[in-house]
């Protein structure tokens, strides 16, 4: 019999292959849902936190966990999408740089790191469905991926300076690693959202299609390219290709989380960020 064993189930319990239907639970918490499609061994990572997936402690911990147990689960490749019809990821969530306690706040930074770490340093081939708007630490997700495919109608970017703040160097990093170097530092410095029409002409999304169905097929597809090649000498074929990134900010954690605590409580920034969360409250009424 095939066995799979699921992390997150406890070491000890094994989970029979073919009983299950094609679709099969590799785990799942409150906000992540890790199902995996026997036939074609990719896994689906649905985020799951309404209204608008904010990428607060738990959630960041979970998405790391879930990605660890796909690889560890030895899927094909993994899939990112929302189960939200409208937003993919609303980026950080605000509540945890807002007014903060600081060791929570270490906490949520180094969660922040550990997640992007595992995520665009992952040997297995990751792919973002973006089925729904994704700023700030949302796109930081889909740009993390190695193929996006994006619904019409949304809209994604980097838009750090517009709430008066500074992306992190490896958030700057994902972006250039999908953007050219001229249009990455134009869209930073305005903070711009890039609708999916404009995202596509710029290559920070690789497709558009009209349906979560058809993102997630086309994700499919993107993974299944590497069907007949060695998963190891692509594995390390992206990591040479990314490790620079990754040790930038592996050797420089702890100096990255003193930078991030120092400019969220700075009373400027917070001031900054309590006209902005204000404004979206009044937005939202
Ligand atoms: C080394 C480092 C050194 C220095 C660096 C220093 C700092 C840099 C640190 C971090 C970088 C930051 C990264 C981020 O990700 S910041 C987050 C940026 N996100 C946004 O700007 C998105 C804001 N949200 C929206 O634009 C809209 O909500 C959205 C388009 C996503 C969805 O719109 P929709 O109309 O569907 O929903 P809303 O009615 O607007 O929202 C519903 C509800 O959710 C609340 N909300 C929205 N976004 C967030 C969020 N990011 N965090 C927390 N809460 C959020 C919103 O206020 C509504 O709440 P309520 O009014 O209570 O219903």
């Amino acid at each position: 019999m095939n066995i799979i064993r699921s992390a997150r189930f406890g070491a000890s319990t094994l989970i029979p292959k073919n009983c299950w239907s094609v679709v099969r639970s590799i785990s799942s918490t409150e906000l992540t849902k890790l199902e995996v499609n026997d036939k074609t061994g990719i896994a689906v990572l649905t985020l799951n936190r309404p209204p608008v997936n904010s990428l607060n402690l738990e959630l960041l911990t979970d998405i790391r966990n879930s990605i660890k147990d796909a690889e560890s689960n030895k899927c094909r490749g993994l899939i990112l999408t929302s189960s939200s019809n409208s937003v993919f990821s609303a980026g950080l969530d605000f509540l945890e740089m807002y007014q903060p306690k600081e060791e929570r706040l270490k906490s949520f930074w180094t969660a922040l790191q550990s997640t992007w770490m595992t995520l665009y340093g992952s040997k297995i081939p990751t792919a973002a469905a973006i089925n729904g708007h994704a700023p700030a630490g949302g796109c930081l997700l889909a740009t993390s991926c190695e193929y996006r495919v994006m619904l019409p109608k949304f809209t994604i970017g980097l838009n750090e300076t517009l709430i008066g703040i500074v992306a992190p160097n490896w958030f700057m990093n994902s972006y250039l690693n999908v953007l050219p170097r001229r249009v990455a530092e134009l869209a930073l410095t305005q903070g711009k959202m890039f609708t999916t029409a404009e995202a596509q002409q710029v290559g920070l999304v690789d497709d558009v299609v009209n349906t979560k169905e058809e993102a997630i097929a086309k994700c499919e597809e993107f993974i299944g390219l590497f069907k007949k090649i060695n998963p190891y000498a692509r594995a390390l074929t992206k990591q040479q290709f990314r490790i620079n990134h990754l040790q930038e900010l592996e050797q420089n954690r702890e100096q990255d989380l003193q930078a991030f605590i120092a400019a969220i409580t700075n009373p400027s920034t917070q001031a900054a960020m309590g006209a902005y969360l204000e404004n979206l409250k009044k937005r939202s009424k």
